[in-house]
């Protein structure tokens, strides 16, 4: 039912005939990147064991922001002290620090000293912050309903086996929230699971991972591999956006997995995590989409990987994984088994610390993928391969090898996976690319005959100046950085070429040559 003034509503869902339980409606025409509702925090957030020594766990300002650009909205010096109880939480300022205490903190605080030195899950951390705030009266009656009404799929983790897991992790967070006295061990072990099946990942406003985050009316958004509404962050405040034109009551959707995915694999990711089978607009259309196009036919494979792929059914038991499935015929299954052995080089890059060995392993795998001749340059998990490489070269400080990588990301990729100017993906990816050219211009380097990074960087900066208000909002922080860093650079480029016409022509140039730096 619309709720006035309320520019959504919640109802029932039907999905491709299905029901899919409650779901987010518009409750008015929304144009493309205009707000749809802004939360000022959501009920609980909770960072990973990585970003607790590095992020303030009140405002989430990641202060050693690895990516290039991921630091834009962190003041330059922030730091962030520990709490002198727990040690567990920082701070990156008093202000933050009584903020957190006043919203909880201190009723857990002391349960906290004793361990310290135990890393805790997130999920624990964050269920036991629910429970201490519900506990102490922190929590209304009408959230905490809302929060309880949520699917928590608990027969769904009996029959997959993972309940077990679940009941150990609620017994430890009954134990450190010392609230065995309010909530029954079924209870704490159904709000666990509500967390896993409800949770979405809390971001900087460039998309870096910072942790989990739980919120009472945002987590009734439904999915669909072709959203047309996304989330941005700044700090704790969220707000949903439209990516698309949107009707008064048409259903809003977000992605809650990589959308960019192969229709089995999104498939699968989602019956594990979610428990559902997705009938969405775009998984109604079956696996005949962009996401699943092969650059050949597989009977077009060569005889070189037709080998490999033999050898590849014979040892590998998930050759014949179900989640690469591509049809029954002989080549088919060929082909199913390369891109197995494609995503298991992708897990295993993912686990690497050391960067120079990621980088290793992702440059095997992106030889292995263009040899085969299979893969176009947007087909996962090429692309993901990609934007890997480019994290790894810059924390190894390979910056020109990590420039090449961004520009042929700029030309074959973002606009096939990301058609939408403000899709916040291409906005970040372009940011990271003009932070990179900027910094390469500041040295000196030369990567291309003609080229010049400057220009390239104030091009890219006033495209991300330009879409940035559409994709975050003209308010949102990382916009006005993006806008400052563009009069800056204009005045220094006005001061050179004399008019703006005569840096316009030159910028011009460089666009043809940073296509060609692409191909
Ligand atoms: C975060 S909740 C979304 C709100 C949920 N529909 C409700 O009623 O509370 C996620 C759950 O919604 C359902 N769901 C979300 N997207 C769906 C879709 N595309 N198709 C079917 N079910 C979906 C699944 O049960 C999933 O586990």
């Amino acid at each position: 039912m619309a709720q006035r003034n309320h520019p959504y509503y919640i109802s029932e869902s039907t999905i491709g005939g299905h029901s899919a339980g409650k779901g987010f409606f518009s409750s008015q025409n929304v144009n493309s990147g205009e707000t749809i509702v802004t939360i000022r925090r959501p009920l609980m957030a909770s960072l990973e064991s990585e970003r607790l020594r590095d992020t303030c766990a009140n405002c989430y300002a990641w202060t050693e922001g690895s990516s290039i650009g991921s630091g834009i909205c962190v003041k330059e010096g922030t730091t962030v002290s520990a709490c002198a109880g727990c040690k567990r939480f920082r701070y990156c300022s008093k202000a933050c620090q009584k903020e957190a205490w006043n919203r909880g903190h201190k009723h857990e605080c002391k349960n906290l000293k004793p361990v310290a030195d135990r890393e805790l899950p997130k999920a624990v951390l964050g269920c036991m912050e629910i429970l201490v705030r519900r506990k102490h009266g922190l929590i209304d009656d009408q959230t905490w309903q809302l929060l309880c009404h949520l699917e928590s799929h608990v027969d769904d983790f009996k029959e997959n086996g993972n309940y077990g897991g679940i009941e150990l992790m609620a017994m430890g967070t009954s134990q450190f929230s010392a609230t065995q006295d309010t909530f029954s061990k079924d209870f704490v072990a159904a709000m666990y699971a509500r967390i896993l099946s409800n949770s979405m990942t809390l971001v900087t406003p460039t998309f870096d991972p910072l942790g989990i985050l739980l919120d009472g009316l945002l987590c009734h958004i439904n999915h669909s591999c072709d959203p047309n509404t996304y989330i941005v962050m700044d700090g704790p405040q969220m707000q949903l956006r439209a990516l698309r034109d949107l009707k008064k009551d048409e259903e809003l959707f977000i992605s809650y997995i990589d959308p960019t995915m192969p229709f089995v694999r999104r498939q699968s990711e989602l019956q594990q995590r979610w428990f559902f089978t997705c009938r969405c607009s775009k998984c109604r259309l079956g696996p005949g989409q962009q996401e699943d196009a092969w650059a050949i036919k597989p009977e077009a494979l060569s005889s070189q990987y037709k080998k490999i792929s033999d050898e590849e059914i014979k040892r590998n038991e998930q050759a014949e994984d179900e989640t690469n499935y591509t049809g029954d015929s002989v080549d088919e299954r060929r082909v199913a088994a390369l891109e197995a052995k494609a995503f298991q080089l992708y897990d295993e890059e993912q686990r690497q610390s050391d960067p120079s060995e990621a980088i290793r392993i992702i440059e095997e795998a992106i030889t292995f993928c263009t040899e085969s001749a299979l893969w176009p340059a947007h087909r996962q998990p090429l692309p993901a391969f990609r934007d890997d490489l480019i994290v790894n070269q810059l924390a190894a400080a390979n910056y020109e090898a990590a420039w090449f990588e961004c520009a042929k990301r700029h030309r074959q990729i973002i606009p096939k996976l990301y058609p939408q100017m403000h899709h916040p993906l291409r906005v970040a990816q372009t940011w990271q690319m003009a932070m990179l050219a900027q910094y390469l211009a500041s040295v000196g380097a030369e990567v291309a005959l003609g080229a010049d990074l400057a220009l390239i960087a104030a091009m890219l900066i006033n495209t991300v100046n330009v879409i940035a208000r559409m994709s975050h909002g003209a308010e949102n922080p990382f916009a006005r950085q993006a806008q400052l860093k563009f009069l800056e650079v204009e005045e220094e480029l006005l001061g050179k070429f004399g008019s703006k016409d005569a840096m316009n022509k030159a910028i011009q140039r460089q666009v043809e040559l940073l296509a060609k730096m692409g191909e």
